[in-house]
C-alpha cells in the first residue's frame, strides 16, 4: 500500500541568466493506493507525474507531507533504512536505464549483488526471473543487442529481483511502438495478478489507463485533480482537463469543415451541435427516435462511437439537434434527465 499525504515539492533552481527561480511542482498531493492494485496518475507535460513517482522512493524528497509505503514512513528513515526500504520498491523507466556494460543476466544481478548475497542465491533468482520476462535466451546478451521492449522486459525482471511489494514505472511504455506497448503491459497485469504487487504508474497515455489501471488520477499543474475508478473517469470525466484527455483519446471531435462553420451563440435558423456522451443503461436505450417523438427535434448525427472499458460500455456522439430553441432546449434536458452528458460544442446556421 502507497499512502501519499499532502505531499508538496518546490524546486529552487538559479539559472545563469534568468536567476533565481522556484518551481512548486507538486502541491499538497494526497493520494492512497491501496495493495495489490494498479494505480495511474496521468498529465500533461510538465504536470509533475515524474516529481510525483520519485517522492515515493524518495529520488525526490518532498518539501512537504508524508510518504508511507507498506507502513514505512520513508521521509523519517535513516539512510541505512531508506536503502533497505527502497529495496521493496522496484522501479522502471522509460529508456531502461540499464548498464551497457553488463550482460542481461548481470543487470538483473545487480541489485542482489549490492545486497551482497551470494553468487548462488544471486542466480537462482535471476534464471527464473529472465523465464518469466521471456528473455531466458539472452542471458549473456548486452542490452545493445535487444530491442526496446526486451530492454524493458529486463528492467522489470532486474525491478523484481529483490522482491518488491511495489513497483514503479514511469512512463515505462512511452519509448515503445503500440505493439510492443501492450506487450509489456500485459506482463505488468501478469505481475500485479499473480504477484500480488502493487503498481504505480505514471503516463500520458489514456490507453495506458485503459489497459492496465484499476484507478487513475489526474495531475494538472502539481495538484491532483480528479481519483476515479477507471471506467468513471472514462464515461465521466470531472475536469475539463479530463474531458480533453478522453476526447483526444476517443479522437471524436467535429469534422473541420463543421468546426469553421460553428458560431459561439444562438441566432436565426441556427441549431446546436451538442456532443453526447452516454453509458450503462442508456446505451441501450433508443433515445434518439424518443427524441424526435417526445420533443419534435431531428438528430442529424455527425459522428459516433462505442468503446467498451472494463466492462463499461461507453457511447458517443456528435450530432445536431433540428428544431425550435424551445425544442432543442426540451431535447438537451430530456437527455440529461437519461443520464446523458451533454455539451454544446456551438451552433451552425441552416436555411432550409
Ligand atoms: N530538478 C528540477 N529542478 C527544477 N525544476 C524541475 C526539476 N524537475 C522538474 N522540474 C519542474 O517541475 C515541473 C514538473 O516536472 P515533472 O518532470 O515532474 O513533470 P512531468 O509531468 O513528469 O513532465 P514530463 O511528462 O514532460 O516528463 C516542471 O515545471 C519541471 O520543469
Amino acid at each position: 500500500m502507497i499512502e501519499l499525504s499532502n505531499v508538496s515539492k518546490t524546486y529552487f533552481s538559479n539559472n545563469k541568466g534568468s536567476g533565481a527561480k522556484t518551481v512548486h511542482a507538486l502541491k499538497n498531493a494526497t493520494l492512497t493506493v491501496p495493495k495489490g492494485t494498479i494505480h495511474g496518475v496521468i498529465g500533461l507535460s510538465g504536470a509533475g507525474k515524474s516529481t510525483l513517482i520519485r517522492c515515493v522512493n524518495l529520488l525526490e524528497r518532498p518539501t512537504s507531507g508524508s510518504v508511507t509505503v507498506d507502513g514505512q514512513e520513508m521521509t523519517q528513515l535513516s539512510n541505512a533504512a531508506l536503502n533497505r526500504a527502497r529495496h521493496r520498491i522496484g522501479m522502471i523507466f522509460q529508456h531502461f536505464n540499464l548498464l551497457t556494460t553488463r550482460t542481461v543476466f548481470d543487470n538483473v544481478a545487480l541489485p542482489l549483488e549490492l545486497m551482497g548475497q551470494k553468487r548462488h542465491t544471486v542466480r537462482d533468482r535471476v534464471i527464473p526471473l529472465l523465464e518469466m520476462v521471456g528473455l531466458a535466451d539472452k542471458a549473456n546478451q548486452y542490452p545493445a543487442q535487444l530491442s526496446g521492449g526486451q530492454k524493458q522486459r529486463v528492467a522489470i525482471a532486474r525491478a523484481l529481483a529483490s522482491k518488491p511489494q511495489v513497483l514503479l514505472c514511469d512512463e515505462a511504455t512511452s519509448a515503445l511502438d503500440p505493439q510492443t506497448t501492450s506487450s509489456i503491459l500485459e506482463l505488468l497485469r501478469d505481475i500485479n495478478h499473480q504477484l500480488g504487487i502493487t503498481i504505480l504508474l505514471i503516463t500520458h497515455e489514456m490507453e495506458v489507463v485503459k489497459s492496465i489501471c484499476h484507478r487513475v488520477s489526474l495531475i494538472s499543474d502539481g495538484e491532483l485533480v480528479e481519483d476515479s475508478e477507471v471506467g468513471d473517469f472514462f464515461t465521466a470525466p470531472r475536469t475539463q482537463l479530463g474531458r480533453d484527455f478522453l476526447n483526444d483519446f476517443l479522437q471524436l471531435t467535429p469534422p473541420k469543415e463543421l468546426i469553421e462553420r460553428l458560431l459561439d451563440a444562438p441566432g436565426e435558423n441556427t441549431h446546436p451541435v451538442v456532443r453526447l456522451t452516454f453509458s450503462g443503461d442508456a446505451v441501450s436505450t433508443p433515445l434518439i427516435s424518443r427524441l424526435a417523438r417526445e420533443c419534435g427535434v431531428d438528430v442529424s448525427i455527425l459522428q459516433a462511437k462505442v468503446e467498451s472499458i472494463q466492462e463499461r460500455t461507453l457511447g458517443l456522439m456528435i450530432a445536431e439537434l433540428l428544431g425550435s430553441p424551445t425544442q432543442t432546449q426540451q431535447a438537451m434536458h430530456y437527455l440529461e434527465s437519461h443520464q446523458l452528458q451533454v455539451e454544446v460544442l456551438g451552433y451552425v446556421q441552416r436555411n432550409d
